[in-house]
């Protein structure tokens, strides 16, 4: 599989309590300059992921903006193909290369809204997106550096199946606290530490009241 798999980069704005979104989906953590990295960046890789969840409380666009380079490919996991075509991400599909990853488990009037839209559909899994089964895919369409941009549930599958490579976290100066807010990483998480993957601190860059942590996986 290793060999397959494209490189891999998890990115978040986390509060300082490990928050990416409050109960009701507030998630601006990023101040100008951070956006303006993150652009940057986005400009660099291939292909985004995101998960169906952020894709329905952010309506992104998930392209460059605050800096100049080309847009990369949008990637939405979204099993059952339910996202709205009202949705700027298929709104726009005729400017910025889409694809929709969903499993077998997606309905046929689904899989005929999305093909309404000029978007590629990959079906792998069977109920839910086999994300390296994806990846695979995505390296034999000479994509060769992902950046993900949650949310934390698609974070935890990307650490619990240990198919990435980086991790750059912006520690933004905002205390969200809550049980029902997003963390960085959702879903059950390891039961011991000698589970988590051994992180190596490439780089820190402060930003004003913003930390830039920069993580290679050992
Ligand atoms: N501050 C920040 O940097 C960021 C904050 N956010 C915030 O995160 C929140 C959303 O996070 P969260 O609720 O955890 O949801 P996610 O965005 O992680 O989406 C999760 C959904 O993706 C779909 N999915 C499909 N295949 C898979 C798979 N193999 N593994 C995991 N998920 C899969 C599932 O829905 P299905 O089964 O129906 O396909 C799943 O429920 C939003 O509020 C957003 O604003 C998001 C990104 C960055
Ligand atoms: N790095 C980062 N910082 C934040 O504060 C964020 N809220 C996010 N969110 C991610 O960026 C997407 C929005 O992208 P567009 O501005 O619409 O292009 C959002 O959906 C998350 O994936 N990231």
């Amino acid at each position: 599989m290793e060999k397959f798999k494209p490189y891999v980069i998890l990115s978040a704005a986390i509060s300082v309590d490990g928050k990416i979104a409050t109960r009701t989906g507030d998630s601006k953590l990023s101040s100008d300059k951070d956006l303006h990295r993150l652009h940057k960046l986005r400009a660099k890789v291939d292909a985004i992921i995101i998960g169906k969840n952020t894709l329905m409380r952010d309506d992104p666009l998930l392209t460059v903006r605050y800096s100049k380079g080309k847009n990369p490919i949008r990637i939405i996991l979204d099993s059952k193909g339910e996202i709205s075509d009202k949705s700027k991400i298929l709104q726009t599909s005729a400017k910025v290369p889409t694809i929709i990853a969903v499993s077998k488990k997606i309905t046929k009037s689904n899989l005929q809204k999305l093909n309404n839209f000029p978007v590629q559909v990959i079906i792998t899994g069977e109920k839910s997106v086999n994300i390296k089964s994806l990846l695979k895919k995505l390296s034999e369409k000479k994509i060769k550096k992902i950046l993900v941009e949650g949310g934390g549930t698609v974070n935890w599958e990307f650490i619990k199946q240990n198919i990435f490579d980086e991790l750059i976290i912006t520690i933004s100066p905002f205390v969200i606290g809550g049980n029902d807010s997003i963390s960085f990483v959702q879903g059950i998480g390891f039961d011991k530490i000698s589970k988590s993957p051994n992180l190596h601190l490439k780089s820190v860059k402060r930003l004003k009241n913003h930390l830039v942590l920069n993580y290679r996986k050992v």
